[in-house]
């Protein structure tokens, strides 16, 4: 593709050719708040006087929660310099008064100096409060963030796996996480914003006192501004919205540019060139809208001003009439001036204060939404007690389709499984037949479809039982099991996260799985931290890093163990001794539930189930199922066309164990 024809967005109303081959779609697109959101859309003067209080009570509460003291001393320096701010130009008022009155310079600079020195030393005040302020303000803004950042994250922590899931789900997420920032941004806002208002109600009161016709022309002038910077608040957030998940998915081209798992083959199949182009294809659509927005900003920032222009042409026209026709003396129209000066400069701040303050707090308002939301889909922390022992589980007519799946297609349907206590079950079909489906129902991490049967340990319905409990007695070696860029002691200790890492236990655990041998290697052993890109960091291969998933679910001990191809990336010797030690955890009295494609690691199972397309093809021994009697074929088919792959007078290698029903060489 030409890098001409790669975005080829018409002012956002067509999808551009990098999205739609990039993600298969548009993804700046309208997402219709209006209709579900509506009051946070409807920036109207009206709707910003209601919604701005709640907000703002939002990012005091969490300013309180912050460091109450802080946010104490901000209120006291601001209403303090406020009040010094006020007296102030009354005292400027009480100069002009003398100095334009009566008799000789000498002593009309005589009655002025006590006024001048309270205009020194409130302004001497006020600078004192406004450090004061500026240093707690300071100090707060980074904890505000804390602190709203930490709830966020510990709310999505503890969601249904199906939030994280969903689309709509992370478009919040991606907008609170902004909303975390705004709440830190609001601070500096809400300081701003009552300084401003406490100086205008200074200049109002004054300009009250010298013609009452004076302050609603001081309104007039300041309108414009108003409607102007509210105005682009609210395009700018619209847009924000439309464009969040096109903004992401840029980010995610720019990163997998600099990413090292995508490294090799972005210098070897040379990808780099492609994905720097569609990047701009990307960034291009994104310039086009903010080029929009600062032309649309432009246009209503010149009417705002033609505007004030006359309005202000007509306070001071007002101002001379009044003087000319004696209804003002010269030193009150000077005064009035000052005021006038003072308080359209007050008032101007203040609109776009209050504006910048209501575009932050559209973005705490969904941080708060996603709090709520988070909330609402949280796993629940309460439900049935697990027996001690579990006898067994069982999936009794179970039918699941994914929330939120592209395809309605239901991935399991009418399951029936038995998983008795202590046994090894084994789970084999093809890709896709359902297995790692079935074992994500099994810990609840889902729940069957309205109707779809049930989940049961023992005789406790996953779907009221107490999930953490759940949680607790399983241990996963998961096909993608997460490599977390930390150290090595992490990476086993985390399976027992709860108390203090214990070196002994994580060596024991290290040792069980071979990972011993792993560690012997690493420069620092344990402590070797196991992420290319930091200082210190090392690497380790995909075999290495399994031993060590391995170790981390043996470091969990849990009443039921779920290996989830568990030896794919191992060499032969280690593929042999995982499958010897997951026969003696069962020995123990450990259920374990093995997926795996090599069928003949699946022969010492008690139990295999075959799946396919979602429902359960035939189960029994492996001997029934090799029984072509008893057996479908199924399995049979499946096993006899892997045996005779390999290499039939290449002897097996063992751990000791010896097997001469083994095909030979298999999973070397
Ligand atoms: N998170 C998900 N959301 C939607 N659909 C999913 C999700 N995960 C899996 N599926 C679908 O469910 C079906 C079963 O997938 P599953 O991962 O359980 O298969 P599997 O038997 O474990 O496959 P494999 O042997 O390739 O690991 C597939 O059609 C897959 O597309």
């Amino acid at each position: 593709m030409s890098e001409e024809s790669v975005d080829q967005t018409k002012a956002g109303a067509e999808v551009s050719d990098s999205e739609r081959l990039l993600f298969g779609g548009e993804l700046a697109y309208d997402i219709g708040w209006n209709r579900h959101q509506g009051a946070w859309l409807a920036l109207d003067l009206w709707a910003m006087a209601r919604t701005l209080p709640k907000l703002v009570a939002i990012a005091v509460r969490l300013a309180h929660q912050a460091d109450a003291r802080a946010l104490r001393t901000v209120w006291m320096a601001e209403l303090g310099r406020g009040i010094a701010q006020a007296v102030g130009l009354v005292a400027v008022n009480v100069v002009l008064g003398h100095l334009l009155a009566g008799g000789s310079t000498v002593e009309r600079l005589d009655r002025a100096v006590p006024a001048l020195s309270a205009v020194a030393v409130t302004g001497g005040i006020g600078s004192l409060l406004r450090s004061a302020s500026t240093s707690a303000t300071g100090g707060l803004e980074p904890k505000v963030q804390r602190v709203a950042t930490e709830r966020y994250l510990s709310l999505v922590a503890r969601v249904e796996l199906s939030a994280i899931e969903d689309d709509e789900f992370h478009r919040l997420l991606d907008s609170a996480g902004y909303g975390a920032d705004s709440a830190r941004r609001m601070v500096k806002y809400c300081t701003a914003v009552l300084n401003s208002l406490i100086s205008l109600v200074a200049a109002a009161g004054v300009l009250t006192v010298l013609h009452v016709a004076l302050l609603p022309l001081l309104v007039a002038m300041t309108l414009p501004s108003a409607w102007s910077s509210l105005t682009i608040a609210k395009m700018r957030y619209v847009s924000f919205h439309q464009f969040v998940q096109h903004a992401r998915a840029g980010q995610l081209l720019g990163r997998l540019l600099i990413d090292q798992q995508a490294a090799a083959e972005v210098r070897v199949h040379d990808v780099g060139p492609f994905l720097l182009t569609h990047f701009r294809g990307m960034a291009q659509t994104s310039e086009r809208e903010q080029t929009r927005l600062a032309r649309e900003a432009a246009r209503k920032g010149l009417l705002a001003d033609g505007a004030t222009g006359l309005a202000t042409i007509f306070t001071y026209g007002v101002l001379g009439v009044l003087l000319w026709t004696g209804g003002m003396e010269l030193a009150v129209a000077g005064t009035a001036v000052l005021a006038i000066r003072t308080g359209s400069a007050s008032l101007d701040q203040l609109v776009l204060q209050i504006t910048d303050l209501h575009q932050e707090a559209l973005f705490v308002a969904d941080f708060e939404k996603l709090c709520v939301e988070a909330t609402d889909r949280a796993i629940p922390t309460t439900g049935l007690d697990l027996p001690e022992r579990v006898e067994g589980i069982r999936f009794e007519k179970v039918t699941f389709t994914y929330p939120g799946s592209t395809t309605p297609e239901p991935s399991l349907r009418d399951v029936d499984v038995t998983i008795p206590a202590g046994k090894i079950v084994a789970l084999v079909g093809s890709n896709g037949s359902g297995k790692s489906t079935l074992v994500k129902l099994l810990c609840g991490l889902y729940q069957p479809d309205p109707g779809g049967g049930r989940v049961l340990w023992g005789d406790v319905d996953t779907a009221e039982a107490d999930r953490s409990q759940i949680f607790g007695r399983v241990a996963m070696v998961a096909q993608d099991f997460y490599r977390w860029p930390f150290t090595a002691r992490v990476n086993i200790g985390i399976g027992r996260s709860t108390g203090p890492m214990d070196d002994t236990a994580v060596e024991a655990a290290a040792a069980y799985a071979g990972a011993d041998e792993v560690l012997a290697k690493l420069p620092r052993g344990l402590s070797t931290l196991l992420a290319r890109g930091y200082r210190g960091g090392h690497q380790i291969s995909g075999g290495q890093w399994q031993r060590l998933g391995i170790a981390r679910a043996r470091l969990r001990n849990a009443e039921v163990l779920i290996v989830d191809e568990p030896t794919s990336a191992l060499d032969a010797v280690a593929e042999q001794r995982v499958f010897d030690q997951i026969r003696d955890l069962a020995g123990q009295g450990q259920t374990v539930i093995l997926i795996t494609h090599r069928l003949h690691s699946v022969r010492h199972a008690d139990l295999i189930y075959v799946l396919d397309q979602g429902r359960v093809a035939e189960s029994g021994t492996f001997e029934e199922l090799m029984d072509p009697v008893t057996g479908t074929g199924a399995f049979r088919d499946a096993y006899l066309l892997q045996s005779r792959a390999y290499h039939p007078t290449v002897p097996a290698q063992s751990s000791g164990v010896k097997d001469d029903k083994q095909p030979a060489g298999e999973g070397v």
